[in-house]
């Protein structure tokens, strides 16, 4: 097809045109048809670009880098090429992350359905049951919280075999990985320019990340609602963590770009040094809290003793944002996505019914373990469900044949134990192949994935103030892994090629 120029365009730029033409239309080189020569030299930049650029994790295998900043770091576990992604899919995930947004916050007002939907989950799961506590001791008294600030991840796999784009769940507490994913995308946009003689592509095809940035800029507006200047935002962190330097990427952010001071305190700090003052202030430290950010709190073995409790329920009573408040953490559970995919229950929270069909585009199977035909299909059939417990973090999921087994256990016991757990279709997405980099060494693997969406959420009293989409993490995993997880060691860190 030759390329007859019109106006006198000097040739090369014409050839500038033409191979931008193709190279955008065009999906990138298959990872694994690059030469070793090359993959060594892009490993080794990457690793160099992630050193320089604070791409880091604190070492698994060192027991300080979890407490000391800057000691025993390495680099975050990435892929080396991005991964390519429908543009369709990628504009239909990006579309529906306001419309969840409005979603929590309508839900976390119904603490009637809250309680309901989970009620029996109450009686058989002990830590549900406690945050169930905490919410009805704010309904008592009737606790408002005018100002609410939601930092979501709603996550997503593509099903090969429909094409259809399904959610895996919606995270409203602690979502990792805000500031780490805007520099994977940074380093394969890097990585494809440095290498574009050699590699053909359009770096322009990985969309901008700019998710740390974003929830900087919705905590320093909460932070600004709450209007006491000499007041702090509070993240909530876990005695030691290897992904510190994720969250201090935003503390960065919020002290470069917005002047807002942050402080870093576990739950049992909070309980020895939190105080509530007659107006609700709660002051730690001898710092009065405008805005509480979670990024622990989300699982059992974050409350290794009454005090941890006590802290959360402190917090939750004073007047500070938080993020999430209990009702916000409540809507993010796995048995309330579970009823929320039940005919007629969206339109209890949700007017318009384009945005209705939108979600409803997106559920995957769900079902509690009432469902008998359901559960006879996943004793007969495990391979095609996932069985989740209310739990956050990682690691708690029941695959294939663990399924029958747990499922047949619950059956005998016959404790109603079964309230614990919701089903959800097994989704399989394209098996695609990637180059994963862990502890220095790539390895070229057969990989599936997973697309996380950032949404942040602000509003007070009747005014949203903030409502919108606010980048993304791409996750990649070997394809035979059935839990995954950057922080467990399955899964990288990735990005996105719209093809
Ligand atoms: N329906 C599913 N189909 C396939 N894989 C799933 C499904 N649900 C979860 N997974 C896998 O398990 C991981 C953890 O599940 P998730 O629901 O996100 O629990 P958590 O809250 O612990 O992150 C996901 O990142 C994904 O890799
Ligand atoms: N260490 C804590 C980890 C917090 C955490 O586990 N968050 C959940 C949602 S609740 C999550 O986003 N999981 C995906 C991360 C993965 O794949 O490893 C932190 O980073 O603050
Ligand atoms: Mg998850």
């Amino acid at each position: 097809k030759i390329f007859i120029p019109k106006s006198p365009l000097k040739c090369a730029e014409v050839h500038k045109m033409q191979t931008q033409v193709e190279n955008s239309a065009k999906p990138i080189a298959d990872p694994h048809d690059i030469d070793a020569k090359l993959v060594q030299k892009l490993a080794n930049d990457a690793l160099v670009w992630c050193s320089l650029r604070g791409l880091l994790v604190g070492d698994r295998n060192s027991e300080r880098s979890g407490t000391v900043p800057g000691v025993d770091m390495v680099h975050a576990p990435v892929a080396l090429i991005p991964m390519s992604f429908p543009e369709s899919h990628w504009k239909q995930a990006c579309e529906v992350a306001p419309i969840f947004n409005e979603l929590v916050d309508r839900v976390s007002q119904d603490g009637e359905f809250l309680q309901q939907s989970l009620s029996r989950t109450r009686k058989v799961d002990p830590f549900t049951s406690r945050l169930l506590e905490i919410h009805s001791k704010m309904l008592e008294i009737n606790k408002i919280e005018e100002i609410r600030l939601g930092l979501h991840r709603s996550d997503y796999m593509l099903d090969e075999q429909t094409k259809l784009l399904l959610q895996i769940e919606l995270n409203t507490i602690s979502s990792s990985f805000p500031g780490l994913s805007c520099l994977v995308s940074e380093l394969h946009r890097s990585l494809l320019q440095q290498y574009r003689e050699d590699i053909a592509s359009d770096p322009n095809r990985i969309p901008a990340n700019n998710a740390v940035n974003q929830f900087a800029e919705a905590l320093a507006k909460a932070w600004n609602e709450y209007g006491d200047p000499r007041a702090v935002i509070m993240f909530v962190v876990q005695a030691e963590e290897r992904n510190m330097y994720d969250q201090h990427w935003l503390s960065a952010s919020l002290r470069e770009r917005h002047q807002v001071t942050t402080i870093r305190k576990t739950l049992a700090e909070i309980d020895a040094l939190g105080e509530l003052q007659q107006d609700g202030t709660l002051v730690v430290d001898g710092q009065a809290v405008a805005v509480i950010y979670f990024r622990a709190g989300y699982a059992p073995s974050d409350y290794n003793s009454e005090s941890e409790w006590k802290a959360r329920l402190l917090m939750e009573q004073s007047h500070a944002v938080k993020c999430p408040s209990i009702s916000y953490h409540l809507a993010g559970s796995k048995k309330i996505q579970q009823e929320l995919a039940k005919p007629n229950v969206l339109e209890r929270f949700l007017e318009n019914k384009d945005d209705i069909a939108k979600l409803q585009k997106c559920f995957a199977g769900l079902w509690s373990l009432d469902e008998s035909d359901i559960v006879k299909d996943a004793i007969d059939r495990p391979e095609l469900y996932v069985m989740k417990p209310q739990r956050e973090g990682g690691g708690n999921n029941i695959y294939g044949e663990d399924v029958r087994d747990a499922l047949l256990k619950l059956q005998k016991e016959g404790t109603g134990s079964d309230a614990a757990y919701i089903l959800m279709q097994r989704i399989f997405p394209k098996i695609s192949h990637s180059i994963l980099m862990q502890e220095g060494i790539s390895h070229k693997e057969q990989t599936i994935s997973e697309l996380g969406i950032y949404g942040t959420y602000l509003r007070n009293k009747t005014e949203v103030l903030i409502n919108q989409q606010a980048g993304y993490l791409m996750r990649t995993k070997v394809s035979s892994s059935n839990e995954g997880g950057v922080a467990a060691g399955f899964a990288v860190l990735d990005s996105i090629y719209l093809v």
